[in-house]
């Protein structure tokens, strides 16, 4: 697909929060096209906290984030979602949309205020379907959809966005272990296009699969790590979840393998 700009987040110093109470205190952190980042921490860290403040959402209470080196708060919400594009947790479609017609309003960025999708922004949701392998689904009402499936079509939605940044949240918690591991391989595929892909996720191992780089959030701080390795370890995983992980080394049909997360059971 067409990803054609670039983009760099910065984040410096910034507390994030509600109501002047942070959640996140003193963040920096930086990224750029092409990186994929796992963001790890438990429930009620701050990941949902973080990405809504990316997006505009709420305000940071303090400290700077930039994106391609202009202040965050100066973007439009328009321009801002021609750069970001967000997979939430939640998806809610009001009316009997059909999986297609979802998927198309990602191309709404593009278009003038009373402009109507064209040719060009068909073609384009259309080949984010089959990206996601789910064609079939595109004229079934959203609303008849599974969970699953619905967070298929949502995730094709953000890609017919075609924004240099994917912000997404938990993108594989409601779907079957095949289309977790489409996903995966297809966040892999956008590295190539040199798309950022920021991601919450509670498997550890997505963070391995994808070769990424880590973000950890632990108590109201966060820390970074360009190679996930160094930063996903049993005793991390032991001080955010409270469970035993063992870590091992696994080679693939003679190459190099990837670490895997296995938790000790009592
Ligand atoms: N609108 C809000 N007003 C005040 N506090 C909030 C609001 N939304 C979330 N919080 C609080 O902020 C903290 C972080 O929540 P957040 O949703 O960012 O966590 P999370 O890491 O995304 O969690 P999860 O893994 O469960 O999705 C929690 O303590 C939560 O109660």
């Amino acid at each position: 697909m067409g990803f054609k700009k670039r983009v760099t987040l910065d984040i410096t110093h910034a507390d994030f929060g509600y109501q002047g109470r942070a959640v996140l205190r003193d963040v920096t952190f930086r990224m750029d096209s092409g990186d994929i980042v796992c963001v790890l921490g438990a429930n009620g860290a701050g990941k949902t906290t973080l990405f809504k403040t990316l997006l505009g959402f709420i305000r940071p209470i303090s400290g700077a984030l930039m994106l391609n080196g202009i202040e965050l708060s100066q973007y439009k919400p328009r321009e801002l979602a021609r750069l970001i594009a967000y997979v939430p947790q939640a998806h809610h479609v009001p009316f009997s949309y059909t999986a297609g017609d979802v998927v198309l309003f990602g191309r709404a960025v593009h278009l003038g205020l009373f402009a109507s999708p064209g040719k060009n922004d068909r073609i384009i949701a259309s080949r984010s379907l089959e990206l996601m392998e789910i064609s079939h689904l595109a004229d079934k009402p959203f609303t008849e959809l599974s969970g699953g499936e619905r967070q298929m079509v949502i995730i094709s939605r953000a890609l017919a966005q075609e924004a240099p940044l994917l912000i997404l949240d938990e993108p594989t918690s409601n779907l079957d272990y095949g289309n977790q591991i489409r996903v995966i391989s297809k966040i892999k595929e956008l590295q190539k296009a040199e798309t950022g892909v920021l991601m919450a996720t509670h498997m550890p191992d997505h963070a391995f699969m994808l070769a990424s780089k880590a973000v950890i959030m632990h108590k109201g701080s966060l820390s970074f790590s360009d190679v996930s390795e160094t930063i996903v370890t049993p005793e991390v995983l032991k001080q955010l979840y409270g469970v035993d992980v063992r870590i091992f080394d696994t080679p693939f049909d003679g190459h190099a393998g990837r670490k895997v997360c296995a938790p000790v059971l009592d």
